[in-house]
């Protein structure tokens, strides 16, 4: 296939793959697995998230990241590897870096309600005191998004040649995160580090990722051509990419494509920054060996076999959030 180099990333309707008609859902699956092979972002709409859940779960962020310090640390477990709960300024940094980005966040994990036994691997979630209106609109909106990341899914299964419902069971409680985000303001960025950013270039772990307040400006994605190019949604978009799980699993036929947030202009690094990714992870049991249907002689298998949870404890200890 043609390698293109998009100006922006492609937008898709979820309408199309959903309504019924079969030259509209074909349509979506070309242009979506086009766009996962050669950038790894598209911008989705008809996501199922409504304005109101949307501007509900902001209110609610909004107001938590705006309580002190030493208020949101009681929320932070250090023993969970930040994996439910509060995680506090300049902890997590990207693979392979040591400075911290500048960024708190909460993650919100999942929450089994079907007697399914992987109920009990899960940590229960952390609510706030201060807030109990976030525990409705998070596992809301969590909820939401898990169902579109699961036709989102189907889609990139039907391009991959594999069975349309390939990842239903795979994703099926999986162990995916809801992480919204605070890029705090600094009043004097002469005294961060240097070399610090709000996220630092990296690649997301999971399988793919939902994202949610990317209108905001400083999300960039790295092209093939090594040109940074900056993500554009229009505000009732949402972006959907490819995780790292999803390109081991493919061979790289679907991109992971690697992505930052830039630090704004000196006199404008006093302002907040809010995004809220939904991490979609699959059960942990997952094998991510490489697909053979991915594998041929111009396409070697590129990566060693690996479950799901074996990879997101290996990642974890490189990016922070677990101490060995
Ligand atoms: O804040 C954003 O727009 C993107 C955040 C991100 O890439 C991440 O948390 O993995
Ligand atoms: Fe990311």
């Amino acid at each position: 296939m043609s390698a293109k180099l998009y100006d922006e990333i492609p937008s898709l309707d979820l309408a199309d793959f959903t309504s019924g008609n079969a030259e509209k859902k074909a349509a979506f699956v070309q242009t979506l697995g086009e766009a996962y092979h050669n950038i790894g972002f598209v911008a989705i709409k008809n996501h199922g998230l409504t304005d109101e859940m949307t501007s509900r779960l902001y209110d609610t962020i909004k107001k938590f990241f705006a309580l002190s310090d030493e208020t949101k640390q009681q929320y932070e477990i250090p023993e969970l590897a930040g994996q439910r709960g509060y995680i506090g300024k300049g902890k997590e940094h990207a693979k392979g870096r040591k400075t911290g980005d500048l960024k708190e966040f909460y993650h919100i994990g999942q929450l089994v309600t079907d007697g399914d036994q992987i109920g009990s691997e899960y940590p229960d979630n952390i609510w706030p005191d201060e807030l109990p209106e976030m525990e409705e609109i998070g596992m809301h909106v969590y909820k939401t998004l898990e169902a579109t990341g699961i036709k989102m899914l189907q889609a990139i299964a039907l391009y991959l040649g594999l069975d349309e419902h390939y990842f239903d069971n795979k994703a099926h409680n999986g162990n995916s995160i809801l992480r919204p985000i605070h890029y705090f303001p600094i009043e004097n960025p002469e005294e961060v580090p240097a070399d610090a950013v709000r996220a630092a270039e990296h690649g997301d772990i999971n399988l793919i990722t939902l994202l949610m307040g990317a209108s905001a400006d400083g999300l960039q994605v790295l092209r093939r051509d090594n040109k940074w190019i900056p993500i554009t949604a229009l505000p009732d978009q949402i972006i959907v990419n490819v995780g790292d799980m999803l390109s081991r699993h493919t061979n790289n036929k679907l991109k992971s494509t690697i992505h930052r947030v830039v630090n704004p202009p000196k006199e404008q690094m006093k302002t907040s920054r809010f995004s809220i990714p939904f991490f979609m992870h699959p059960r942990s049991d997952m094998d991510l060996t490489v697909l053979e249907n991915c594998i041929d002689s111009d396409n070697p298998k590129l990566y060693d076999d690996i479950t799901a949870g074996e990879f997101l404890q290996q990642r974890l200890a490189e990016i922070g959030l677990k101490k060995n």
